[in-house]
């Protein structure tokens, strides 16, 4: 199993180019099995989560490469999809592969995919996904670990989810597509993921109105064709490389990244006293000093993003004064935190609150990372940490980092895999 050492201490200096983004990648993939058409999607991130859901579009008999020539680029061909299955196998590896219902019901009328069943940061059912393609009149059952679900053809409805979900808004939206009539979708979410996905689809043919906001209108078409997408670039992944600047001290410069899409982020690295400068497709970070702590609440886009608040815990541990952290998205979202007290971070938690208090030093040691964003955080740690730290089960970094320990190494830290 590969781990990651780093010698922490080091300033960071230079550019780094942000990658696709991991969540809008896995949703377009899936929306390849709308239209019998060849789909194009470039500036693919290199993840294991994007080779899993190339893999399951494969088991459906669906082509699906990427270019040799252009590693970014992957063309996908479901001219002729042979299974319309979801096996346990490879949704238990990635619960994104729920993502295929909405796009397999929509056009085949049919589709038998695992149900994910809870994971390291909480519980996450999909039931607002089946209840929202049973208002479209799908027939669902659950049985064996399976949902089943059939339909003659999909028929439009007005669904308000109980809650805001990302996945749910993108499935919900990819079986309304080809439903009959409209659909409106209340509540949904404004991820700047799903506005994306929305473009691709209208670019097939669809016919989506106001993606972005918490009102999605859809009136379904008969057939989707072709398209060639460029992925919005990945979000959270700038946002760890500001936080890791920010930690660690330096002047860096993210290309190819929006910071318009990391409002909430960026506030608070400036509360904290970094210095971010940003334009159309660019974001400076520069940072010399120790920083203060920053207490901030995670919510739905376009507040602070769940998927943030392990790494910038991880700059509080080394910030100068108190921070309250609320995790309002996920129940169980603080796996990093007795992995960071054992490089010397001070955490309490309380339910959905963990209080860091600040401490000028962490000393480094063997951290097992538990999931992709705590992995992150323990990387942050490790870089601004003293000695040497191991970070041990980094297959969950790879699952959403595109070769982070290599861009890192590009902006002078010292870190390896090790094999
Ligand atoms: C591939 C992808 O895009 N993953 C992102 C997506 O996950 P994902 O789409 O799985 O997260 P959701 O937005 O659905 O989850 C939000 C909350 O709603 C609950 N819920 C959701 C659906 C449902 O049917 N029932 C239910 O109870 C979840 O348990 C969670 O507490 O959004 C999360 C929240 O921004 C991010 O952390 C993930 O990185
Ligand atoms: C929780 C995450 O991803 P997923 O929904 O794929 O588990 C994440 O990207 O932080």
């Amino acid at each position: 199993m590969d781990k990651l050492l780093i010698k922490g201490g080091r300033p960071l200096q230079g550019e780094v180019v942000i990658s696709g983004a991991k969540n809008a990648a896995l949703p377009e993939l899936c929306a390849a099995l709308l239209t019998a058409e060849p789909v194009t999607l470039t500036n693919v991130p290199r993840l294991q989560d994007v080779n899993t859901t190339l893999k399951l579009l494969r088991m459906m008999g669906v082509q699906a490469e990427r270019s040799e020539a252009e590693p970014d680029t992957v063309a996908i061909n479901a001219s002729n999809v042979t299974s319309r299955e979801a096996t346990y196998d490879l949704v238990k590896t990635m619960r994104a592969s729920i993502l295929v219902l909405g796009p397999l019901l929509a056009r085949f009328g049919e589709a038998k995919v695992s149900l994910p069943g809870g994971c390291a940061i909480g519980s996450r059912p999909v039931d607002q996904h089946i209840k929202g393609m049973q208002a479209m009149g799908a027939e669902i059952t659950v049985e064996h670990g399976y949902i089943h679900a059939k339909t003659r053809r999909l028929k439009g409805a007005r669904i308000t989810t109980d809650m805001v979900t990302v996945t749910g808004t993108e499935n919900l939206m990819m079986a309304a597509v080809l439903a009959e009539g409209e659909t409106v979708l209340e509540n949904a979410a404004q991820e700047p993921e799903i506005p994306d996905l929305a473009e691709m689809l209208i670019k097939m043919g669809a016919k989506i109105e106001g993606h972005g906001t918490s009102k999605i209108l859809i009136q379904g078409v008969e057939r989707l064709g072709g398209v060639a997408h460029r992925i919005v670039p990945d979000r959270i992944e700038a946002g760890t490389f500001l936080c890791a600047v920010a930690a660690a001290g330096g002047d860096v410069t993210l290309r190819r990244a929006r910071a318009d899409h990391l409002d909430a982020v960026i506030d608070k690295l400036r509360d904290a006293g970094a210095t971010i400068e940003s334009g159309a497709d660019w974001i400076r970070v520069k940072n010399d000093k120790r920083l203060r702590a920053v207490g901030f609440r995670t919510s739905e886009y376009p507040a602070f993003p769940t998927d943030m608040q392990a790494q910038f815990m991880a700059l509080d541990c080394i910030a100068e004064g108190t921070a309250r952290i609320t995790e309002t998205i996920f129940e169980n979202r603080y796996m990093h935190v007795n992995e960071l007290v054992r490089l010397g971070a001070k955490i309490e938690v309380d339910g959905h609150t963990a209080v860091v208090q600040g401490v000028p030093q962490l000393s480094g040691a063997t951290v097992m990372a538990t999931d992709l964003r705590a992995s992150a955080s323990l990387v942050i740690a490790g870089l601004v940490a003293d000695g040497e730290t191991v970070v041990d089960r980094i297959y969950h970094l790879d699952r959403g980092y595109d070769q982070m320990e290599t861009k890192l190494r590009g902006i002078g830290a010292d870190i390896q895999r090790i094999k």
